[in-house]
């Protein structure tokens, strides 16, 4: 039987007569890396926030830890709030060692851990620095480690990666990484999905307040049909070519991108065989998640414009 570190259901907040979060559930497996996805606005960072308590849903409730109130185990959580912010005139140890206090840990043991975490980060050159004086990508890291100090159970993230150079996105991957070989939970929310696809077990994907998909990273990207870039040898005609391949096949200089089934595969690559048009260049691939996401959000907006434009009508014909 799985063990959810994360059972959120039914959660929904209205902000002054606005739906910001409508029935979100979220069911995060113990020992996971589990992100939630969605575009600018979608609802992710209010579902963060009413999963760990910081606001009250309307409707819908937590659970976390094996069944408890989210307040009720605060210590076992880290948090990276989307809001960040450290005292400027704390040095980068003590801001991390403080953070952990907060929690329960003990100041020196804070401070031993600070060093230990910044060290393995490539960031021991600012252990000692001031936040004020420190970039804002530099103290997001700061900030990072001070909410993961206290070895949680629960790691909850929001946003962590924005605003961060590619040489840290890649040191956060490695401490997310690392979270969850100790054995913690990790969710976090992102619209980078390049992130998501690397590091995810399992994502969410919200968009316009409800959740419009669930599952692992292969589910999401086997959405779409696999893509085919065929570019045939010599200089055929292309009538004759467009001809073999399936219709809406479109041609990109020398070579001819169009979708394929699964189960067309083998009969595509016979066709091609037996054409004689040769092959100078083929890949068969599934659109990666970053596609699946698009797809998945321009299919929400679809749905919703056309209930908006049939509410018009009916508005105008009353
Ligand atoms: N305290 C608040 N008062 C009023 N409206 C709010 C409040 N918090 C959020 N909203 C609105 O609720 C909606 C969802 O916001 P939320 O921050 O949860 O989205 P998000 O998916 O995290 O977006 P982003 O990726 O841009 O951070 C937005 O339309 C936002 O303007």
């Amino acid at each position: 039987m799985t063990d959810y570190s994360v059972e959120a259901t039914g959660l929904s907040k209205d902000f002054g007569g606005f739906k910001a979060v409508d029935g979100v559930s979220l069911q995060v497996p113990s020992g996971s890396i589990y992100g939630v996805l969605g575009p600018n606005g979608a609802g992710k960072t209010t579902s963060l926030r009413m999963t760990l308590g910081i606001i009250d849903p309307d409707a819908g409730q937590s659970r976390l830890l094996g069944g408890h109130a989210p307040r009720a185990v605060r210590h076992r959580i880290g948090y990276l709030p989307e809001e960040r912010g450290l005292y400027p005139g704390m040095k980068a140890r003590e801001a991390i060692a403080f953070m952990g206090a907060l929690r329960g840990l003990d100041w020196r043991e804070g401070r031993r851990r600070a060093a230990a975490f910044m060290g393995e980060l490539g960031l021991e050159r600012v252990v000692d620095e001031k936040i004020r004086k420190m970039s804002k990508g530099m103290a997001q890291m700061i900030q990072l480690i001070g909410s993961i100090v206290h070895a949680p159970d629960l790691i909850v993230l929001d946003e962590p990666f924005s605003g961060l150079d590619p040489v840290n996105q890649e040191r956060l991957e490695m401490l997310v990484r690392r979270e969850r070989d100790r054995g913690a939970t990790i969710l976090f929310s992102t619209h980078v999905m390049a992130h998501a696809e690397r590091l995810c077990d399992r994502i969410a994907i919200i968009a316009r307040s409800q959740r419009r998909f669930e599952g692992s990273v292969d589910d999401a990207r086997a959405l779409l049909p696999m893509q085919v870039r065929y570019t045939p040898r010599g200089d055929a005609d292309a009538p004759a070519i467009a001809a073999l391949l399936p219709a809406g096949a479109e041609r990109r200089g020398d070579a001819w991108y169009f979708p394929v089934d699964d189960t067309a595969i083998e009969p595509l690559l016979a066709r091609i065989t037996a054409s004689g048009f040769g092959v100078a260049g083929l890949s068969i691939a599934r659109p990666g998640l970053h596609d699946a996401f698009v797809h998945i959000v321009r299919q929400v907006d679809a749905a919703f414009d056309a209930d908006a434009t049939s509410d018009a009508v009916e508005e105008a014909a009353a």
